[in-house]
Protein backbone atom coordinates (compact mmCIF):
# COMPACT_ATOMS: atom_id res chain seq x y z
CA UNK A 1 0.00 0.00 0.00
CA UNK A 2 1.60 3.24 -1.23
CA UNK A 3 0.53 5.30 1.72
CA UNK A 4 1.07 3.02 4.38
CA UNK A 5 3.91 5.12 5.88
CA UNK A 6 1.08 7.59 7.25
CA UNK A 7 0.46 5.24 9.93
CA UNK A 8 3.47 4.52 11.27
CA UNK A 9 4.71 6.00 14.62
CA UNK A 10 5.65 9.15 15.49
CA UNK A 11 9.10 8.84 17.22
CA UNK A 12 8.57 8.72 21.10
CA UNK A 13 9.65 11.98 22.84
CA UNK A 14 12.89 11.44 25.31
CA UNK A 15 11.49 11.62 28.57
CA UNK A 16 15.01 11.50 29.51
CA UNK A 17 16.31 14.42 28.22
CA UNK A 18 12.97 16.61 28.62
CA UNK A 19 13.39 15.52 32.93
CA UNK A 20 16.94 16.71 32.63
CA UNK A 21 15.38 19.80 30.96
CA UNK A 22 13.78 20.22 33.83
CA UNK A 23 16.13 19.52 36.54
CA UNK A 24 17.91 21.90 34.90
CA UNK A 25 15.50 24.64 34.83
CA UNK A 26 14.83 24.22 38.83
CA UNK A 27 18.52 24.72 38.96
CA UNK A 28 18.30 28.51 37.40
CA UNK A 29 19.09 31.15 39.50
CA UNK A 30 14.67 32.28 38.94
CA UNK A 31 11.91 31.19 41.55
CA UNK A 32 11.39 28.36 40.21
CA UNK A 33 8.08 28.63 37.56
CA UNK A 34 8.72 32.95 37.28
CA UNK A 35 10.03 32.70 33.41
CA UNK A 36 6.33 30.68 32.98
CA UNK A 37 5.90 29.26 29.08
CA UNK A 38 9.27 30.39 28.53
CA UNK A 39 10.31 27.53 30.96
CA UNK A 40 7.45 24.75 29.61
CA UNK A 41 8.65 25.51 26.08
CA UNK A 42 12.65 24.56 26.57
CA UNK A 43 11.42 21.37 28.73
CA UNK A 44 8.96 20.23 25.94
CA UNK A 45 11.86 21.22 23.13
CA UNK A 46 14.12 18.99 25.00
CA UNK A 47 12.75 16.46 25.06
CA UNK A 48 11.23 16.88 21.04
CA UNK A 49 15.37 17.08 20.34
CA UNK A 50 16.43 14.37 22.53
CA UNK A 51 18.58 16.45 24.25
CA UNK A 52 19.33 18.86 28.03
CA UNK A 53 19.76 22.03 26.13
CA UNK A 54 17.61 22.75 22.70
CA UNK A 55 17.88 24.76 20.03
CA UNK A 56 15.59 26.86 17.18
CA UNK A 57 18.33 27.97 15.63
CA UNK A 58 18.08 26.32 12.37
CA UNK A 59 13.97 27.12 11.06
CA UNK A 60 13.46 25.22 7.70
CA UNK A 61 9.99 26.71 6.68
CA UNK A 62 7.98 25.12 3.79
CA UNK A 63 5.17 27.21 2.05
CA UNK A 64 2.96 25.00 -0.13
CA UNK A 65 0.86 26.65 -2.75
CA UNK A 66 -2.19 25.46 -4.35
CA UNK A 67 -5.83 26.45 -5.97
CA UNK A 68 -9.01 25.36 -4.91
CA UNK A 69 -12.24 24.28 -6.88
CA UNK A 70 -14.70 25.97 -4.98
CA UNK A 71 -13.59 29.17 -5.30
CA UNK A 72 -16.08 29.09 -8.29
CA UNK A 73 -18.76 29.05 -5.25
CA UNK A 74 -17.83 32.79 -4.58
CA UNK A 75 -16.20 32.08 -0.94
CA UNK A 76 -13.40 34.10 -0.83
CA UNK A 77 -13.23 37.91 -0.66
CA UNK A 78 -10.49 37.47 -3.25
CA UNK A 79 -9.75 36.56 -7.28
CA UNK A 80 -8.42 33.05 -7.46
CA UNK A 81 -5.97 34.63 -9.24
CA UNK A 82 -4.27 35.91 -6.29
CA UNK A 83 -2.96 31.88 -5.35
CA UNK A 84 -0.30 32.26 -8.57
CA UNK A 85 0.21 35.57 -8.37
CA UNK A 86 1.37 35.03 -4.78
CA UNK A 87 3.81 32.41 -5.86
CA UNK A 88 5.45 35.02 -7.95
CA UNK A 89 5.46 37.68 -5.38
CA UNK A 90 6.97 34.92 -2.93
CA UNK A 91 9.97 34.64 -5.54
CA UNK A 92 10.55 37.40 -5.53
CA UNK A 93 10.89 37.73 -1.83
CA UNK A 94 8.04 40.43 -0.96
CA UNK A 95 5.76 38.17 0.87
CA UNK A 96 5.39 38.35 4.79
CA UNK A 97 6.72 34.83 5.08
CA UNK A 98 9.78 36.03 2.60
CA UNK A 99 10.29 39.15 4.97
CA UNK A 100 10.04 36.76 8.15
CA UNK A 101 11.86 34.11 6.63
CA UNK A 102 15.06 36.50 6.06
CA UNK A 103 14.36 38.29 9.27
CA UNK A 104 14.94 34.77 11.22
CA UNK A 105 17.59 33.73 9.11
CA UNK A 106 15.64 30.81 8.23
CA UNK A 107 15.62 28.50 5.10
CA UNK A 108 11.97 29.16 3.00
CA UNK A 109 11.40 26.96 0.74
CA UNK A 110 8.16 27.60 -1.60
CA UNK A 111 6.42 24.35 -3.18
CA UNK A 112 4.03 25.41 -6.05
CA UNK A 113 1.45 22.36 -6.72
CA UNK A 114 -0.88 23.62 -9.05
CA UNK A 115 -2.74 27.03 -9.82
CA UNK A 116 -5.08 28.21 -12.54
CA UNK A 117 -2.79 31.11 -12.88
CA UNK A 118 0.20 29.74 -13.74
CA UNK A 119 3.06 32.39 -12.68
CA UNK A 120 5.99 30.12 -14.84
CA UNK A 121 8.93 29.17 -13.46
CA UNK A 122 11.66 30.38 -10.61
CA UNK A 123 14.70 29.39 -9.38
CA UNK A 124 13.68 29.36 -6.00
CA UNK A 125 10.33 28.16 -6.66
CA UNK A 126 10.03 23.86 -6.75
CA UNK A 127 6.99 22.89 -8.96
CA UNK A 128 5.97 20.11 -8.16
CA UNK A 129 2.70 20.30 -10.25
CA UNK A 130 -0.33 17.83 -9.07
CA UNK A 131 -3.03 20.12 -11.37
CA UNK A 132 -3.91 23.68 -11.61
CA UNK A 133 -6.73 23.33 -8.59
CA UNK A 134 -8.55 20.41 -6.63
CA UNK A 135 -11.78 19.71 -7.57
CA UNK A 136 -14.95 21.41 -6.69
CA UNK A 137 -15.60 19.52 -3.31
CA UNK A 138 -19.19 21.24 -3.23
CA UNK A 139 -19.85 18.16 -5.70
CA UNK A 140 -17.07 16.15 -6.36
CA UNK A 141 -14.01 14.85 -4.03
CA UNK A 142 -11.31 17.52 -4.04
CA UNK A 143 -8.77 15.31 -4.78
CA UNK A 144 -8.54 11.66 -6.52
CA UNK A 145 -6.57 8.94 -4.49
CA UNK A 146 -3.14 9.75 -6.71
CA UNK A 147 -3.63 13.55 -6.13
CA UNK A 148 -3.82 12.71 -2.15
CA UNK A 149 -0.66 10.20 -2.38
CA UNK A 150 1.24 12.89 -4.28
CA UNK A 151 0.67 15.54 -2.38
CA UNK A 152 1.19 13.41 1.25
CA UNK A 153 4.77 12.60 -0.12
CA UNK A 154 5.80 16.51 -0.84
CA UNK A 155 5.09 17.26 2.58
CA UNK A 156 7.02 14.31 3.49
CA UNK A 157 10.46 15.05 1.16
CA UNK A 158 10.23 18.59 2.75
CA UNK A 159 10.61 17.07 6.23
CA UNK A 160 13.40 14.85 4.58
CA UNK A 161 15.21 18.04 3.57
CA UNK A 162 14.65 19.75 6.89
CA UNK A 163 16.37 16.78 8.36
CA UNK A 164 19.14 16.67 6.42
CA UNK A 165 19.50 20.16 6.17
CA UNK A 166 19.54 19.63 10.58
CA UNK A 167 16.64 21.76 11.03
CA UNK A 168 15.48 22.34 14.52
CA UNK A 169 12.48 23.37 13.98
CA UNK A 170 9.76 23.03 11.08
CA UNK A 171 7.20 25.07 9.96
CA UNK A 172 4.84 24.78 7.42
CA UNK A 173 2.90 27.61 5.77
CA UNK A 174 0.07 27.60 2.79
CA UNK A 175 -0.92 29.53 -0.11
CA UNK A 176 -4.82 28.88 -1.38
CA UNK A 177 -7.63 31.24 -2.21
CA UNK A 178 -10.09 29.91 -0.80
CA UNK A 179 -8.61 27.31 1.68
CA UNK A 180 -10.35 28.62 5.13
CA UNK A 181 -13.21 27.20 2.84
CA UNK A 182 -11.88 23.78 2.67
CA UNK A 183 -10.01 23.92 6.00
CA UNK A 184 -13.21 24.60 7.57
CA UNK A 185 -15.14 21.58 6.09
CA UNK A 186 -12.38 19.15 7.17
CA UNK A 187 -12.45 20.66 10.70
CA UNK A 188 -15.85 20.24 10.47
CA UNK A 189 -15.57 16.75 9.57
CA UNK A 190 -13.12 15.91 11.98
CA UNK A 191 -14.44 17.59 15.18
CA UNK A 192 -18.74 17.83 14.94
CA UNK A 193 -18.64 21.30 14.49
CA UNK A 194 -20.99 22.74 12.20
CA UNK A 195 -20.34 24.96 9.44
CA UNK A 196 -21.57 28.22 11.18
CA UNK A 197 -19.26 27.07 14.35
CA UNK A 198 -16.37 27.35 12.33
CA UNK A 199 -16.84 29.32 8.78
CA UNK A 200 -15.20 33.00 9.50
CA UNK A 201 -13.65 35.68 7.23
CA UNK A 202 -11.24 34.50 5.90
CA UNK A 203 -9.47 36.98 3.53
CA UNK A 204 -12.28 39.55 4.82
CA UNK A 205 -15.96 38.20 4.05
CA UNK A 206 -18.78 40.12 5.78
CA UNK A 207 -21.87 38.50 7.78
CA UNK A 208 -23.53 37.58 4.47
CA UNK A 209 -20.17 35.96 2.85
CA UNK A 210 -19.45 34.36 6.04
CA UNK A 211 -23.11 32.60 5.53
CA UNK A 212 -22.82 31.83 2.38
CA UNK A 213 -19.46 29.98 3.19
CA UNK A 214 -20.96 27.90 6.01
CA UNK A 215 -23.78 27.22 3.21
CA UNK A 216 -21.49 26.27 0.67
CA UNK A 217 -19.49 23.95 3.28
CA UNK A 218 -22.93 22.45 5.06
CA UNK A 219 -23.78 21.23 1.30
CA UNK A 220 -20.31 20.00 0.66
CA UNK A 221 -20.52 17.77 4.49
CA UNK A 222 -24.11 16.25 3.52
CA UNK A 223 -22.88 15.57 -0.41
CA UNK A 224 -19.76 13.52 1.63
CA UNK A 225 -21.06 12.52 4.47
CA UNK A 226 -21.09 8.67 4.11
CA UNK A 227 -17.84 8.86 3.44
CA UNK A 228 -16.10 11.08 6.15
CA UNK A 229 -15.74 8.56 9.20
CA UNK A 230 -12.20 7.87 7.54
CA UNK A 231 -9.83 11.01 8.19
CA UNK A 232 -7.58 10.17 5.33
CA UNK A 233 -11.22 9.95 2.90
CA UNK A 234 -12.10 13.25 4.58
CA UNK A 235 -8.65 14.99 3.47
CA UNK A 236 -8.78 13.51 -0.01
CA UNK A 237 -12.61 14.84 -0.51
CA UNK A 238 -12.19 18.13 1.55
CA UNK A 239 -8.57 19.13 1.87
CA UNK A 240 -6.54 20.72 -1.02
CA UNK A 241 -3.34 20.30 -2.31
CA UNK A 242 -1.27 22.20 0.42
CA UNK A 243 -3.44 21.15 3.18
CA UNK A 244 -2.38 17.43 2.37
CA UNK A 245 0.93 18.41 1.57
CA UNK A 246 1.08 20.28 5.31
CA UNK A 247 -0.42 16.72 6.64
CA UNK A 248 2.51 14.70 5.49
CA UNK A 249 5.16 17.01 6.53
CA UNK A 250 4.00 17.21 10.21
CA UNK A 251 3.39 13.58 10.12
CA UNK A 252 7.11 12.81 8.54
CA UNK A 253 8.72 15.51 11.14
CA UNK A 254 6.98 13.99 13.74
CA UNK A 255 8.37 10.04 12.42
CA UNK A 256 11.46 11.68 11.92
CA UNK A 257 12.07 13.88 14.96
CA UNK A 258 12.21 17.42 14.07
CA UNK A 259 9.80 19.50 16.25
CA UNK A 260 6.74 21.14 14.79
CA UNK A 261 5.37 24.53 14.86
CA UNK A 262 1.83 24.63 13.67
CA UNK A 263 0.85 28.06 12.63
CA UNK A 264 -3.11 29.16 11.94
CA UNK A 265 -6.19 28.03 11.14
CA UNK A 266 -5.38 26.40 8.08
CA UNK A 267 -2.23 24.78 9.51
CA UNK A 268 -3.80 23.39 12.33
CA UNK A 269 -7.39 22.46 10.38
CA UNK A 270 -3.81 19.87 8.89
CA UNK A 271 -2.54 19.03 12.08
CA UNK A 272 -6.04 17.90 13.55
CA UNK A 273 -6.06 15.57 10.09
CA UNK A 274 -2.70 14.53 10.97
CA UNK A 275 -3.43 13.44 14.44
CA UNK A 276 -7.29 11.88 13.33
CA UNK A 277 -4.88 9.88 10.64
CA UNK A 278 -1.76 8.94 12.65
CA UNK A 279 -2.81 9.50 16.53
CA UNK A 280 1.18 9.32 17.42
CA UNK A 281 2.04 13.05 15.79
CA UNK A 282 0.09 14.67 18.46
CA UNK A 283 2.85 15.36 21.10
CA UNK A 284 5.32 16.28 18.42
CA UNK A 285 3.85 19.03 18.01
CA UNK A 286 3.70 23.01 19.15
CA UNK A 287 1.25 25.17 17.98
CA UNK A 288 2.23 28.94 17.57
CA UNK A 289 -0.33 31.56 17.76
CA UNK A 290 -4.48 31.90 18.05
CA UNK A 291 -5.21 33.55 14.82
CA UNK A 292 -8.27 35.68 14.81
CA UNK A 293 -10.26 33.82 12.26
CA UNK A 294 -12.99 32.67 13.77
CA UNK A 295 -12.92 28.89 14.42
CA UNK A 296 -9.54 28.66 14.99
CA UNK A 297 -9.97 28.37 18.41
CA UNK A 298 -12.28 25.26 18.08
CA UNK A 299 -9.42 23.49 15.77
CA UNK A 300 -7.24 24.53 18.77
CA UNK A 301 -9.81 22.72 21.83
CA UNK A 302 -10.04 19.35 19.85
CA UNK A 303 -6.26 19.13 19.90
CA UNK A 304 -5.51 20.31 23.13
CA UNK A 305 -3.55 22.88 22.24
CA UNK A 306 -2.02 25.83 24.01
CA UNK A 307 -0.98 28.53 21.28
CA UNK A 308 1.78 30.72 22.50
CA UNK A 309 1.14 34.14 20.74
CA UNK A 310 -1.96 35.79 20.30
CA UNK A 311 -1.52 38.89 17.82
CA UNK A 312 -5.29 39.11 16.07
CA UNK A 313 -2.90 37.64 13.01
CA UNK A 314 -5.46 36.14 10.54
CA UNK A 315 -2.64 35.27 7.31
CA UNK A 316 -1.38 32.02 7.17
CA UNK A 317 1.71 31.61 5.33
CA UNK A 318 3.10 30.27 8.18
CA UNK A 319 3.72 33.98 9.65
CA UNK A 320 2.45 33.20 12.69
CA UNK A 321 4.39 30.32 13.83
CA UNK A 322 7.59 32.42 11.91
CA UNK A 323 6.26 35.29 14.48
CA UNK A 324 6.91 32.42 17.84
CA UNK A 325 10.40 32.12 16.40
CA UNK A 326 12.17 34.86 18.61
CA UNK A 327 10.36 33.50 21.55
CA UNK A 328 11.53 29.71 21.37
CA UNK A 329 14.77 31.06 20.42
CA UNK A 330 14.93 32.92 23.79
CA UNK A 331 13.46 30.32 25.74
CA UNK A 332 16.45 28.30 24.50
CA UNK A 333 19.40 30.47 25.11
CA UNK A 334 17.57 30.90 28.90
CA UNK A 335 17.87 27.70 29.38
CA UNK A 336 20.94 27.30 27.89
CA UNK A 337 23.05 30.35 29.28
CA UNK A 338 21.49 31.11 33.00
CA UNK A 339 23.93 30.39 35.99
CA UNK A 340 22.46 27.29 38.37
CA UNK A 341 22.16 28.58 41.82
CA UNK A 342 25.38 26.90 42.73
CA UNK A 343 27.90 28.26 40.23
CA UNK A 344 26.72 31.78 41.21
CA UNK A 345 26.72 31.40 44.27
CA UNK A 346 22.87 32.51 44.84
CA UNK A 347 21.11 31.06 47.60
CA UNK A 348 18.20 29.15 47.08
CA UNK A 349 14.37 28.88 48.29
CA UNK A 350 14.72 28.77 52.19
C1 LIG B 1 -2.74 38.85 -0.96
C2 LIG B 1 -2.97 37.67 -0.07
C3 LIG B 1 -1.89 37.03 0.55
C4 LIG B 1 -2.14 35.93 1.37
N1 LIG B 1 -1.29 35.15 2.07
C5 LIG B 1 -1.99 34.25 2.70
N2 LIG B 1 -3.28 34.39 2.47
C6 LIG B 1 -4.31 33.58 3.10
O1 LIG B 1 -5.61 33.83 2.57
C7 LIG B 1 -6.13 32.73 1.86
C8 LIG B 1 -7.29 32.10 2.55
O2 LIG B 1 -8.39 32.97 2.69
P1 LIG B 1 -9.72 32.73 1.86
O3 LIG B 1 -10.20 31.36 2.21
O4 LIG B 1 -10.64 33.82 2.32
O5 LIG B 1 -9.37 32.86 0.40
C9 LIG B 1 -4.99 31.73 1.79
O6 LIG B 1 -4.26 31.91 0.60
C10 LIG B 1 -4.19 32.06 3.00
O7 LIG B 1 -2.90 31.58 2.97
C11 LIG B 1 -3.42 35.44 1.62
C12 LIG B 1 -4.51 36.06 1.00
C13 LIG B 1 -4.29 37.17 0.15
C14 LIG B 1 -5.46 37.83 -0.50
O1 LIG C 1 -5.22 31.56 10.38
C1 LIG C 1 -4.99 31.33 9.20
O2 LIG C 1 -4.21 30.41 8.84
C2 LIG C 1 -5.65 32.18 8.13
C3 LIG C 1 -6.74 32.95 8.41
C4 LIG C 1 -7.33 33.69 7.40
C5 LIG C 1 -6.82 33.64 6.13
N1 LIG C 1 -5.77 32.88 5.87
C6 LIG C 1 -5.18 32.15 6.84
Amino acid sequence: MPLDWIRQSAKPIDTAARDAAAARQAQLTKPPGSLGRLEALAIALAGLQGRERPSAGRVQISVYAADHGVAVEGVSAFPQAVTGEMVRNFANGGAAISVLARALDAQLEVIHLGTVNDPGRYPNVTRDWIAPSTANFRHQPAMDAAQLDHALRCGRHSARNAAQAGADLFVGGEMGIANTTSATALACALTGATPLELAGAGTGLDAAGIRHKADVVAHALAFHRAALGDPLEALQRLGGFEIAALVGAFVACAQIGIAVLVDGFIASAAALAACAINPSVRERLLFAHRSAEAGHQRVLDALSAQPILDLRMRLGEGSGAATAVPLLRLACTLHAQMATFAEAGVSEKA
